[in-house]
């Protein structure tokens, strides 16, 4: 029903054929603030009806052709109106008269009066109903409002009272969810709901009408072979019952998963990304930190993957990286060594590996080595053979560092340091191992200043001519004479040299201070004594050698012939073409060729030929066991037997001893160098042995 404001308090349709009683009846209303207008009949009644719809009928029962039971269905039947179904009527009865009031009842009236009127309250009894049909129709528009939420909401809505029985259930329009209706009204949740969810519905039931605030909890519920996702909001509605919204969020938890896929997923190879293992490993820290457990990350590099890239392209590099992915998740199924790992992608082609629960450190290894196993195997890609090999590091928790940061970290340096060893290597980081990387910087920054500061020297070991015992030569070996550490020997910085391109430098005061002292003995001993200098494979690819050499030469006024330039077996079989290119240059110049170490390379005689070098000398490992080692013996025989057949001369090193000297001599060996017949020396201690010799026939050495 409408309800109409107005100044007045309401208008009151008065209907009784007894002129008298209307009278009074409009005095009484007019008395409380109504409003009436008078009808003497049914008919009469309804026909103001239809002109203008009161706010209230007062109307009598008995009246003649029409009587009031009658009128008020009819009233009430007048589709025409909206209000004729819920205008409040109040009957006028007779007396005691039981049946009149439930006929009244029956025929649509609200309340009834019965006769004798008591009129000083008539008034104020149509006042009340007045009032009370307006809380009616004021509930009847708030319902009609819930119901138009509730119909605009896609949630299935439900009230449930304290103890979890379903007291409404109203599914949603978008509810996949929801059950009907009649299964859940009167039944209790665990009847309807799973038992954990059910469960869960309770206690939230529970803590919402405890503390009137609003809850809501997200479930899971299979349908079919679908697995969807609910929230409930839980609201007190005040009344000891809980008024529920279900959403079906199955497609935003969608969203959200391809959210985080997306975020956490390697885009090219499908595994976990950098973001995710750094995560995890936060996680794995938090984990291994309580349990009191070890954890070990592998850091692992493919050591020809820019060549690969540069080469072949990056297509190829693509599919190089899907396939080692592939191949790294086969690697580190749970097996015997490990229950389980877990595997990401950290960019370009670093790969980790976090392997929790380590009981063993060689566990872990032996997981690297099987990686390092499955990337020796060729890979077929796009019609090419591709053979790659990893290099990997390892770092543990918590042994080498207690935070992700430093793990991660050190893992890439033992990385670092195994691809320094020689590639296809699996190292452990150790602490040690910083210990080694720090003072390795601290040994770099000393060498550099060492040539300033006259920090290097060199010492000069004699060589013999085996037949007539003269020294006919000296091999210069240079020393570093650190401010804080002492004497440091070459295998201790050369390498390092090579490394940083120190040696380039250092080489070339080698070998100027070299060729300065052999002219020096050739002027005050008057003797021709070859010198011997080491060259290394980087001072050999340097194209400036030549140069280098010429003007050592040229400064000192040393003969060519008089220079001996020591190549090891690596540095000549490294890259063929550029070699012969720099031993025909510096054959040019006329200096003299040896190789040194020989036997410990894996270059073959033949080869060997085509360098047209003077010299071999055969590396100190062979002499030593000598002469009782009876397979060295043999070998040692070969290399002299095999290069004099190739017209080059054999230089013995490491003599140690008497008996050595002896043997070499019987074998035909050419020469001799080792501490039996003078150890590194000083400039002063060689003249001093060059002077107690007597000088020889001829001035020109062997
Ligand atoms: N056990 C034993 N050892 C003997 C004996 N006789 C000589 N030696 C050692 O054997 C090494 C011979 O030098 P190398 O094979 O050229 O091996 C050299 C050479 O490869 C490199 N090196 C030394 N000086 C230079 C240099 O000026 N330039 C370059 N590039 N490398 C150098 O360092 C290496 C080591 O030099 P050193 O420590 O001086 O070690 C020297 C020498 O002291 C012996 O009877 N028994």
């Amino acid at each position: 029903m409408a309800v109409h404001p107005s100044p007045k308090r309401g208008t009151v349709l008065v209907a009784d054929d007894d002129p008298v009683m209307r009278l009074l009846m409009l005095e009484m209303l007019a008395q409380v603030g109504l409003d009436a207008v008078e009808a003497e009949d049914g008919p009469a009644a309804i026909a103001s009806f239809q002109r203008q719809p009161p706010d209230l009928v007062l109307l009598d029962v008995d009246m003649p052709n029409m009587d009031g039971f009658e009128v008020c269905s009819a009233i009430r039947a007048l589709e025409t109106h909206a209000a004729a179904a819920t205008v409040p009527i109040i009957m006028v009865t007779g007396g005691d008269d039981l049946e009149a009031v439930t006929h009244a009842y029956e025929a649509g009236a609200t309340d009834f009066v019965s006769k004798p009127i008591n009129w000083p309250i008539l008034g104020h009894r149509v006042l009340y109903v007045l009032r009370a049909s307006d809380a009616i129709a004021r509930l009847r528009v708030a319902d009609a409002h819930n119901r138009a939420v509730l119909a605009a909401i896609p949630d299935t809505f439900f009230r449930l009272n304290r103890d979890g029985v379903y007291l409404d259930y109203e599914q949603g329009h978008e509810a996949n969810s929801a059950f009907p209706q009649e299964h859940c009204v009167g039944r209790h949740v665990s009847e309807v709901l799973p038992e954990h969810i059910a469960g869960q519905l309770l206690e939230q039931t529970q803590a919402v009408l405890a503390t009137q605030h609003i809850r809501s909890f997200d479930y899971e519920l299979q349908q079919g072979q679908q697995q969807r996702h609910f929230e409930a909001r839980l609201v007190s509605t005040g009344a000891g019952d809980v008024l529920g919204l279900v959403r079906d969020i199955s497609e935003r938890k969608r969203a959200e998963e391809q959210i985080r896929r997306l975020a956490y997923c390697d885009s090219l190879t499908g595994i976990p990304n950098r973001q995710a293992f750094l995560e995890l490993l936060e996680r794995e820290l938090a984990h291994s930190r309580q349990a009191g457990k070890k954890f070990a990350v592998l850091f692992m590099d493919l050591d020809a993957f820019k060549r690969i890239n540069d080469t072949l392209g990056h297509n190829v590099g693509d599919l190089l990286l899907q396939t080692v992915s592939e191949r790294l998740r086969e690697t580190i199924r749970p097996s015997d060594v490990v229950s389980h790992s877990h595997l990401a992608r950290l960019g370009g082609d670093e790969f980790t590996i976090l392997i929790p629960d380590l009981e063993r450190v060689e566990n872990a290894l032996a997981v690297a080595q099987r990686v390092k196993d499955a990337m020796r195997r060729p890979f077929q890609l796009d019609g090419n053979e591709i053979f790659v090999t990893a290099s990997i590091g390892i770092s543990l928790y918590p042994a080498d560092g207690e935070d992700s940061e430093s793990l991660l970290k050190y893992a890439d340096t033992a990385m670092y340091h195994a691809k320094n060893c020689g590639k296809n290597n699996a190292k452990l980081y150790s602490s040690s191992l910083t210990m080694q990387i720090m003072s390795h910087v601290k040994l770099e920054v000393g060498l550099r200043k060492a040539l300033q500061n006259n920090e290097l020297y060199l010492l000069y070991q004699p060589q013999i001519d085996v037949s007539s015992a003269q020294i006919v030569g000296v091999e210069a070996l240079v020393r570093w004479r650190h401010p804080e550490h002492g004497i440091i020997p070459p295998n201790d910085f050369i390498p390092l040299a090579e490394e940083t391109g120190l040696i380039v430098p250092i080489g070339e005061w080698v070998l100027r201070t070299a060729c300065t002292q052999a002219k020096a003995w050739q002027q005050t001993c008057r003797r021709a004594i070859r010198m011997a200098v080491n060259l290394s494979a980087r001072q050999f690819k340097d194209e400036n050698l030549t140069q280098i050499v010429l003007s050592a030469l040229g400064d000192t006024g040393l003969e060519p012939r008089l220079l001996e330039l020591e190549l090891t077996e690596g540095t000549l079989m490294d890259d063929a073409r550029a070699t012969m290119i720099m031993l025909e240059q510096l054959r040019g110049i006329g200096v003299l060729l040896s190789i040194d170490d020989f036997g410990t390379g894996y270059s073959s005689m033949s080869y060997l030929k085509r360098f047209d070098v003077r010299a071999l000398k055969i590396d100190k490992s062979f002499i030593v066991g000598l002469p009782q080692d009876s397979e060295n013996a043999a070998i040692t025989r070969a290399i002299i037997a095999m290069a004099h057949g190739l017209k080059m001369i054999v230089v013995a090193e490491g003599v140690e001893t008497g008996e050595q000297l002896l043997l070499l001599e019987q074998y035909g060996c050419d020469m001799a160098q080792g501490y039996f017949l003078g150890r590194p020396a000083p400039q002063d201690a060689i003249t001093r042995m060059l002077a107690a010799q007597r000088a020889p026939a001829s001035p020109a050495p062997p």
